[in-house]
């Protein structure tokens, strides 16, 4: 009998997100549950929670130790947000599948708008881009780090340690927390490249895991996340970096739009490009984007 094992985080989202893909691997291959076994591997990310992310390591502190179970055959395959996944991912490891995207929008929870919230405000948040994208449209609100994961952060801003807070869509409605804050547009903020998707890595390899996931993968999806993610290569943008990106395709033409932003939000740069699948969009937009930059911007991102 085929048993698969699926490495995940131990967070609530990341078993939530571990879970959806044991659904589709079974409902693809006609396997019962009990064939995939969720292994949880504790992340360095999972134990340090009192500094930025950007400050301690970036976006490895999630990867790190599941790719290393990945490669010593411990797991099958290691289930991501695909938004915490770098941009250079080792050259022995491939992005096998990602499931259908979830809503990509950022939710505030304090306000209706960012506009309603009151002047001076403290918004929590960790993320550079949720913070020089609320400073660019409210420079008068006060950012303060605030991490943990998204149970924490509600705990948090319910015992008033900040006036608000934005937090993805998709984990709140994959969490049963559909109902909490409200989706701030995209044309008001532009989610993290990736945001809503969730990939699932195995060893390059191993072709057997790579055609049982190939059955899960959805494709738009798939296209649409690489396309943010080439921008960010070509921007060698790491988590450190104010960068906003979505993709989106329409028949065969994908559209991708990004925003770069200073850290203080002072300053940004917008843009889009459109092409057919396939074309470099992540690089044209890139060096568009890098082009046409105020100073403070393009600082951030020179290569
Ligand atoms: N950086 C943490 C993280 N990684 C993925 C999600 C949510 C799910 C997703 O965006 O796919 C979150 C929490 C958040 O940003 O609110």
């Amino acid at each position: 009998m085929i048993r698969f094992r699926l490495g995940t985080r131990g967070s609530p989202l990341a078993l939530t997100q571990a879970n959806m893909v044991r659904d589709a691997l079974c409902a693809a291959h006609g396997w019962s549950r009990d064939q995939v076994d969720l292994v949880v591997i504790r992340t360095t990310g999972d134990r340090v929670q009192d500094r930025a992310l950007a400050e301690i390591g970036g976006k490895a502190l999630w990867t790190k130790e599941l790719d290393r179970a990945l490669l010593a055959g411990e797991i099958d395959a290691a289930v991501h947000s695909m938004k915490d996944v770098e941009t250079v991912r080792p050259a022995t490891i491939a992005i096998a599948a990602m499931l259908p995207r979830a809503d990509v929008r950022d939710r505030l929870i304090g306000a209706a708008t960012p506009a309603d919230l009151p002047a001076g405000a403290t918004l929590g948040t960790s993320s550079p881009r949720r913070r020089a994208q609320m400073l660019r449209h409210r420079p008068d609100l006060t950012v303060v780090l605030l991490r943990g994961n998204v149970e924490t952060r509600l705990a948090k801003l319910a015992a008033g340690e900040v006036d608000a807070t934005l937090l993805a869509a998709a984990g709140l409605d994959r969490l049963g927390r559909a109902q909490v804050g409200a989706a701030v547009p995209t044309d008001l903020m532009l989610p993290a490249p990736a945001q809503g998707a969730v990939g699932i890595e195995v060893r390059r390899d191993d072709s057997t895991a790579l055609v049982r996931l190939a059955a899960i993968d959805d494709a738009p999806t798939h296209v649409c996340v690489a396309a943010e993610r080439a921008l960010l290569a070509a921007l060698r943008a790491d988590c450190h970096s104010p960068v906003a990106a979505l993709a989106s395709l329409a028949g065969e033409t994908l559209s991708l739009r990004g925003e770069l932003l200073s850290e203080d939000g002072a300053h940004w740069v917008e843009g889009a490009v459109e092409g057919a699948v396939g074309e470099p969009l992540g690089d044209r937009l890139a060096a568009d984007l890098l082009a046409r930059a105020p100073d403070p911007v393009r600082r951030l991102f020179a290569a």
